[in-house]
């Protein structure tokens, strides 16, 4: 069993009354444990846990948490000999069900106590590492709504989208993906690592964490035709045929908007920018799962 580090974030997900500290005992035992359980205390406090923890020497520092707290427990993990491990506790766990962690925690506990350990690439957005995806238009502006909103969940997440669907207007943009220039309107701009949002909505469903590349996802405009194509199209996994969006690999990207434009990183609203640079950083991180 590897000597492992969980970092809870009390906050992520639906609420829920779990004793997780009996339940993580039941499988990594109670006398003498070889891991030990850290609470955030605020946001980006996971950063600092996670990078403490490796430089303890635990071997693995799992993230209890949703995406975001995922994107925080890998940042401090960046450039460590340490591997992040997952129990899904959050609204929408995208990059746990992209690598098919068991949403249900014994069985995600017990592949803990003996995981697979490989290296993911890591995606780099103005210089905030993301893990999952990160995005650019309406997805970070119901990213930066849903913040403020006050109650977390799938259903405030559906309100707050139907709500700023009807107020959203796109922004022009020049983008340069692998050499070539083009000018459009961002309603949606994806880069994704893994193939989901969440909740298997699959902004694109053959995106590979192992393969140097971001797939990304570009939708210009969403009339309510077309939006009801993208939504179908990310449930059923099948949006790149719909040819309700455009997609493109890269390796490397620049995007400037004429006007400021919200961007997300793993689901969680960053800010306004005019220029957007993306990279990628090649199996820059080892997971545990
Ligand atoms: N103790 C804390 N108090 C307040 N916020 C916290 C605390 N610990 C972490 N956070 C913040 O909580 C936010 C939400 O966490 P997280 O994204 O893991 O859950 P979620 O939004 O429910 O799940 P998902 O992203 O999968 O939908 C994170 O951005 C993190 O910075």
């Amino acid at each position: 069993m590897p000597k492992t580090c969980f970092i809870l974030n009390p906050i992520a997900g639906p609420s829920r009354r779990l004793d997780m500290p009996a339940l993580i005992a039941r499988h990594f035992g109670a006398v003498e444990p070889d891991y030990v359980i850290r609470l955030t205390e605020r946001a980006g406090h996971a950063v600092e846990l996670a990078r403490a923890a490796a430089e303890e020497g635990f071997r693995v520092v799992v993230a209890i948490g949703g995406d975001g707290t995922v994107n925080e427990v890998g940042r401090g993990l960046l450039g460590t000999a340490t591997a992040m491990g997952i129990l899904p506790q959050g609204s929408g766990n995208g990059l746990a069900r992209h690598l098919k962690v068991p949403l249900a925690l014994p069985a995600a506990l017990r592949r803990l106590t003996a995981p697979e350990f490989s290296h993911m690439d890591v995606g780099t957005m103005n210089g905030h590492p993301f893990f999952c995806t990160a995005g650019l238009g309406f997805d970070a502006h119901v990213s930066q709504h849903f913040a403020q909103a006050g109650k977390r969940g799938l259903s405030t997440y559906l309100s707050v989208t139907l709500r700023e669907y009807r107020r959203y207007q796109p922004v022009p943009v020049q983008v340069y993906l692998n050499g070539e220039q083009r000018q459009t309107n961002c309603y949606v701009l994806a880069f994704a690592n893994a193939s989901q949002y969440g909740n298997n909505a699959y902004i694109a469903p053959l995106a590979d964490l192992r393969d140097g590349l971001l797939d990304v996802c570009l939708i210009d405009s969403l009339p309510v035709g077309r939006a009801l194509r993208v939504s179908l199209g990310m449930a059923l996994g099948n949006l790149p045929q719909s040819k309700a969006a455009e997609y493109f690999r890269i390796t490397a990207g620049r995007v400037e908007a004429q006007s400021p434009l919200g961007f997300h990183v793993d689901g969680d609203y960053i800010g306004h920018a005019t220029t957007f640079d993306v990279g990628l950083l090649p199996l820059a991180l080892e997971v545990a799962v």
